[in-house]
């Protein structure tokens, strides 16, 4: 189990991960699966209209949803395996980046921390030190030096070549890379987000959990001409997400913000938000959003979930109910017991 700064705290995943959300490429429809019964009667007719036209069609989506879920439900004990495994044989390229240093970010976002953790700071105030408020509630600032986004891309790629295993973020990003698995957590992300991160999102969304962020999934996703080269209209399973493009050269592949989830889709107009090299885009989790396809180049973006148990253990975002609990390894998806705490207290 992972221990956050609270070192007593445990964290849960709703037990619709293995049931909602089950993302189908082909139709890029995310759907519902409890039974065979259900899912016919669901979406049946909704995939007849998108072009599944046969038995043979129908049993192939079958098949590959059966494959999702038992993926799901093995995804905790294979990917601590994987930890395991990459700690006892990569070798990384370079050591440092896996410890967060002021002197790998920009003057601007040290500045702008420095603000928010001061006494008099407030959100106007920091919303003049923000360069753009890109799309509503949607803000792009520098955070990292230029040479230290390169030296996290050639670390990147290094393990890439490795013969370490590799955990992908999740099914719509095939070639992304899971940075628990590779040891990132205590030395970067949580002082990231705890230090650095926090002091901003309780300025900005703290009517979304942005006070209060006690969990995160880090991961990279890469778009390539010859692997992905966009990403489906979708929300974040967290409260605030950060998006830092890292490189390389690229065109295209802005990301495009819509409403927040529970808008219908035909009542939402989109933004369009340019990816710029050193810089990261900060939403919040649950406002959809897609990236555009690149046109040449290569794409490297650092995504960090991050989460706030507090909102979440009220509504699981990913099937809208209160979360039923089911044990999961490290951070899991960020909910925490209620009960849990309280039995703690009174021990
Ligand atoms: O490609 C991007 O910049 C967006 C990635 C994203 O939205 C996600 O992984 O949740
Ligand atoms: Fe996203």
């Amino acid at each position: 189990m992972q221990h956050d700064k609270d070192s007593k705290t445990t964290f849960y995943t709703c037990s619709c991960f293995s049931t909602d959300n089950i993302f189908l490429e082909e139709f890029k429809l995310h759907v519902r699966f409890l039974s065979e019964h259900q899912f016919r009667s669901d979406y049946q007719a909704v995939l007849r209209n998108l072009g599944c036209s046969t038995d043979a069609e129908f049993n192939d989506i079958l098949k590959k949803i059966e494959k999702e879920v038992e993926r799901r439900r093995s995804l905790g004990v294979k990917s601590a395996e994987r930890a395991a495994a990459i700690k006892e044989i990569y070798k990384p390229l370079h050591d440092h980046v896996y410890h967060l240093h002021e002197s790998y970010m920009a003057p601007e976002f040290k500045q702008m921390v420095d603000y928010c953790r001061s006494d008099e700071a407030s959100k106007e105030g920091l919303l003049s030190l923000m360069q753009t408020e890109a799309a509503t509630r949607v803000f792009r600032f520098p955070v990292f030096k230029k040479i230290f986004c390169d030296e996290l891309i050639e670390e990147m790629e290094h393990f890439e070549q490795s013969r370490s295993p590799k955990g992908r973020p999740n099914t719509m990003n095939n070639y992304g890379i899971l940075l628990n698995e590779l040891g990132f957590d205590e030395g970067f992300i949580i002082p990231l987000r705890e230090q650095y991160l926090q002091p901003l999102t309780s300025l900005l969304y703290h009517d979304c959990g942005g006070c209060y962020l006690d969990s995160h999934k880090a991961f990279m996703v890469k778009y390539d001409m010859h692997e992905d080269l966009d990403l489906s209209y979708h929300y974040d399973n967290a409260e605030v997400t950060l998006n830092v493009s890292l490189g390389k050269e690229f065109t295209e592949g802005n990301l495009y913000f819509g409403d927040m989830r529970q808008v219908p889709l035909s009542e939402t107009a989109c933004t369009e938000v340019e990816h710029k090299v050193t810089e990261g885009i900060l939403h919040r989790g649950q406002h959809m959003h897609g990236a555009l396809p690149i046109s040449s180049g290569q794409r490297w973006n650092l995504i960090v979930w991050m989460r706030a148990s507090q909102e979440r253990n009220k509504l699981c975002p990913m099937c809208n109910k209160r979360p039923t609990l089911v044990e999961g390894e490290g951070f899991a998806d960020g909910f925490t017991s209620d009960l849990g705490m309280s039995l703690l207290q009174n021990v």
